[in-house]
């Protein structure tokens, strides 16, 4: 018990030592899948790995943050090593190599998803976009998202939406003048609503009485569970015992979607008539649905709920993550947060507000955004890949059905392509190009190949939106010095929220009527 003690404070998550003795003393069945028993991996070496312990393997060096912990391991084993993580194998890559090597040489190999995740597989019960591995439907359903929802026509389409909702922000913000604000939640609630109007085409408040609240917190509750540390998952002779209770959390939240989303596709499906053009996501997914074209896949209500489910978790947390981080770096570092204000001024003036047609005219926007995301990807291990056959990576044969983890955290700070890789500095973006869709593998904040974000466009769109607004809109002051403690989970965040106090620096007309005159051009 004492070993489970001390082995249980060194774990990823807070284990009880009751919980962690119980692990041991039923892992013992599980040994004997722990080595990698590809006939290929005889003939050729595996990834090299760090001494592990029997039944958790190397589950005690993760700690809490574990994309930290593998750029330290590289250190000492290679930018390409293994690890166990239970009865899972999991191999890392921490180079712009390795990455070019699993993202674009091997990519069709490499892009698989692990299959052991019991939470995405309770919570959809079918195939999505972001667990699924590739298949032809799982194609057919990132092609309606290029075409229907991401495309330039329907960016141009929800632009009202985007500069309506950001107003809104601006008006909450300047009633909470003078009080500290917490700036991520600001963001993820106008991401939420620009989201549910692109989706479902009504704000949260709008839907019908209490879907709002439900959709928030049912998409909060599966965030978490998708990215939780689930013990069934890496120890699966004992998943049956739901040790942790997510299990049990994961079929809740998979009913409360199924009632939610379901209600909500009934109450279109009764009032669309087949000729209308279609409005939202939801109306573009029930004509996918009905074509004729796409019959090999019949699109049955559990696939639209499940494709629902993940453009709003797609699309909540990780532009408000990366606004937040972004307000962090500034707050910081006071220059380079007055050269950005500076640009913005000049670009905008001081009569009226940023709209989305200014964002072109500043690069140095662009910049801090891009430094932003490198030094704090959401993901960033990307979302997990795995070998769909025996490949070689690196010189080591890596068998099928491995876990792959792109270390983009660590690439994004290699002193080899960065030069002083902590510093807080945009203008490295400025006087080199990097690209956003990651063709040159030392710069990947949306991943890179096939399993590219689909929507990073808006993404990038909604920081640069909220961003140059909130910092034109108000001069922000912190009690201390924002710091860089990481929480890590699907999408990994500040530890410490940042808490900052606005005052408004504009004529005080100016922040209601952007308001008003926008919800009046707003398509629904
Ligand atoms: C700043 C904003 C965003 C960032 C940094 C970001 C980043 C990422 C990353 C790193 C991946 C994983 C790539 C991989 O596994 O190789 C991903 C996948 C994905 N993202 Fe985003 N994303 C953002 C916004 C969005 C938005 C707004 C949506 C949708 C509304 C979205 C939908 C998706 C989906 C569906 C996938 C899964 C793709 C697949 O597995 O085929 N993302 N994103």
């Amino acid at each position: 018990m004492e070993a489970a003690t001390a082995l249980a404070s060194l774990l990823p998550v807070s284990l009880s030592p009751s919980l962690l003795f119980t692990v041991l003393a039923l892992g013992v069945a599980v040994l004997l899948l722990l080595r990698p028993s590809s006939k290929a991996s005889s003939l050729q070496p595996f990834p090299p790995s760090p001494r592990g312990l029997p039944i958790i393997g190397h589950l005690h060096l993760l700690g809490t943050l574990p994309h930290q912990a593998f750029a330290r391991l590289s250190k000492t084993h290679g930018p390409l090593f293994s690890v166990r993580l239970g009865a899972i194998t999991a191999v890392v890559a921490c180079s712009s190599d390795l990455a070019m090597q699993i993202l674009q040489t091997h990519d069709k190999v490499c892009a698989g998803r692990p299959q052991n995740l019991s939470a995405p597989k309770t919570i959809f019960g079918c195939p999505e976009i972001l667990f699924s591995p590739p298949s032809p439907y799982w194609r057919l359903l990132r092609q309606i998202c290029a075409t229907e929802f991401f495309s330039n026509k329907r960016f141009e389409f929800f632009r009202p939406v985007r500069n309506d909702e950001v107003g809104r922000l601006m008006l909450k913000v300047l009633n909470s003048a003078g009080k500290s604000v917490a700036v991520r939640e600001n963001v993820q609630s106008t991401n939420n609503n620009v989201m549910s109007r692109m989706v479902l085409g009504k704000r949260l408040l709008d839907l019908a009485r209490g879907s709002g609240d439900s959709i928030v917190s049912i998409i909060v509750e599966i965030i978490a569970l998708v990215g939780v540390f689930n013990l069934g998952d890496y120890f699966p002779s004992i998943a049956w015992m739901d040790l942790q209770g997510y299990g049990k959390r994961s079929r809740d939240a998979a009913r409360k979607a199924r009632i939610v989303f379901q209600e909500v596709i009934d109450k279109r499906r009764s009032i669309r008539s087949q000729d209308e053009p279609p409005r939202d996501f939801l109306d573009m997914l029930l004509i996918s649905a009905a074509d004729k074209k796409n019959k090999e896949f019949e699109m049955k209500d559990i696939n639209l709920r499940a494709m629902l489910i993940d453009m709003y978790a797609g699309g909540t947390d990780t532009a408000a993550v990366t606004t937040e981080w972004a307000m962090s770096e500034l707050l910081a570092n006071p220059e380079k947060l007055k050269k950005l204000v500076d640009e913005i001024d000049g670009v905008v003036g001081k009569e009226r507000l940023v709209q989305e047609e200014d964002l072109p005219k500043m690069p140095y926007l662009l910049a801090v955004i891009m430094e932003t995301m490198r030094l704090h990807p959401v993901a960033p291990l990307l979302a997990p890949h795995s070998t769909l056959a025996d490949v070689e990576l690196g010189g080591y044969l890596v068998p099928a059905n491995t876990m792959l983890y792109v270390n983009v955290w660590a690439i994004h700070r290699d002193p080899e392509i960065w030069e002083e890789p902590l510093e807080f500095r945009p203008e490295r973006f400025i006087e080199k190009e990097y690209d956003l869709i990651g063709q040159q593998f030392h710069y990947m904040p949306f991943g890179s190949g096939r399993r590219f974000c689909p929507g990073w466009k808006l993404g990038l769109i909604s920081v640069q939106v909220a961003l140059s607004n909130l910092l034109h809109a108000f001069e922000w002051r912190v009690s201390e010095k924002p710091d860089r403690t990481e929480k890590f989970g699907i999408v990994v965040t500040k530890a410490n929220p940042l808490l900052a106090i606005p005052k408004p620096r504009l004529p005080l007309h100016l922040y209601e009527g952007y308001t008003v005159n926008a919800a009046d051009a707003v398509p629904r």
